[in-house]
């Protein structure tokens, strides 16, 4: 039988994955989601179909798994609020970043299945990148559970250990931004040359999407690929030599160790162990 799902914490990241799960054919009528904001939950309740709660604790009595969607600093205060409504056979799902495994068990207050997971906002077509690890509660067969909603919405990997989170949340969660700023600086620049926004757009975006899918189903490494583009005295080569000059490793290593330690900062700052 189909599982109730109840997305506590309706904004983006909670729409990116249900409407990727409507859009794979899971019926709206198994989603319930929450909002403090009455105007949000008309917006999604008319937009998706799907039932929209003010009450935490009524979503969580009606379902089978609980997808926690609220921002970090609120994760404590929106369990805690909840927790006498959780039951043993509950599945827990978290996409918050820098939250752990041990922080959000303790503030449930009971042993009950968790999974942590870095997601990201691609999963709303279908092409997420997901991150998963379980805690000791969780069975193989709610872990494949998981996996299968999560393949619904695009990939995912399970880590063998939680410190690994970090790293995903740099190379996946927070990821599409850096596309979306590489793009951003594309754009403006072919503007700068005198093309118009969309036709910018389109080509910039295009190439980008067809690099990835080359990257993705051919097998070939990376720097062939790029090789195969570089002609010896072309063009190709002196905008590569150009990023060189830059130094694009350690731009992009520091903005990903930016990322990692942020993610480790928010673990200690969000931990049930500061209690
Ligand atoms: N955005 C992204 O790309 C990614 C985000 N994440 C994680 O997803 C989580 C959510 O991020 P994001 O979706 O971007 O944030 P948003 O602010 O868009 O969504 C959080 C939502 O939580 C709702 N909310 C806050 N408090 C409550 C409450 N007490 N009861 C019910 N709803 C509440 C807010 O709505 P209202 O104020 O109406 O109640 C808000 O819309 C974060 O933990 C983040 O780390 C993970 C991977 C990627
Ligand atoms: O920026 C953030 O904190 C969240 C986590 C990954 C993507 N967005």
């Amino acid at each position: 039988m189909t599982q109730s799902i109840a997305f506590i914490g309706v904004g983006n990241m909670a729409r990116a994955i249900f409407s990727g799960m409507l859009a794979s054919g899971y019926p709206a009528d198994k989603i319930i989601g929450t909002s403090r904001t009455p105007e949000k939950r008309n917006y999604y309740h008319e937009q998706y179909g799907i039932a929209m709660l003010a009450d935490n604790d009524m979503a969580v009595n009606q379902a089978d798994v609980v997808v926690l969607c609220v921002k970090p600093a609120q994760m404590q205060a929106v369990i805690e609020d909840f927790s006498a409504h959780v039951r043993d056979d509950q599945l827990f799902i978290s996409v918050a970043a820098g939250v752990e495994l041990d922080s959000l068990a303790y503030w449930l207050g009971k042993s009950v299945a968790i999974v942590r997971s870095m997601p990201n906002t691609p999963s709303q077509l279908g092409a997420g990148m997901t991150g998963l690890i379980a805690n000791e509660y969780t069975t193989e067969a709610q872990k494949a559970q998981v996996s299968e909603l999560f393949s619904s919405i695009g990939h995912s990997v399970w880590v063998e250990d939680e410190v690994h989170m970090h790293t995903v949340t740099s190379l996946s969660g927070s990821a599409p931004a850096y596309f979306f700023r590489f793009l951003e600086a594309m754009i403006k620049n072919g503007k700068e040359q005198g093309l118009d926004e969309k036709t910018s757009r389109a080509l910039a975006s295009h190439a980008m999407l067809g690099a990835a899918r080359m990257v993705i189903e051919l097998d070939d490494p990376i720097a062939q690929l790029r090789n195969n583009i570089t002609s010896p005295k072309g063009t190709t080569e002196q905008a590569l030599l150009s990023f060189e000059a830059s130094n694009i490793d350690k731009i992009v290593a520091d903005a990903m160790t930016a990322c990692v330690n942020r993610s480790k900062e928010m673990a200690s700052n969000f931990s049930a162990k500061k209690d």
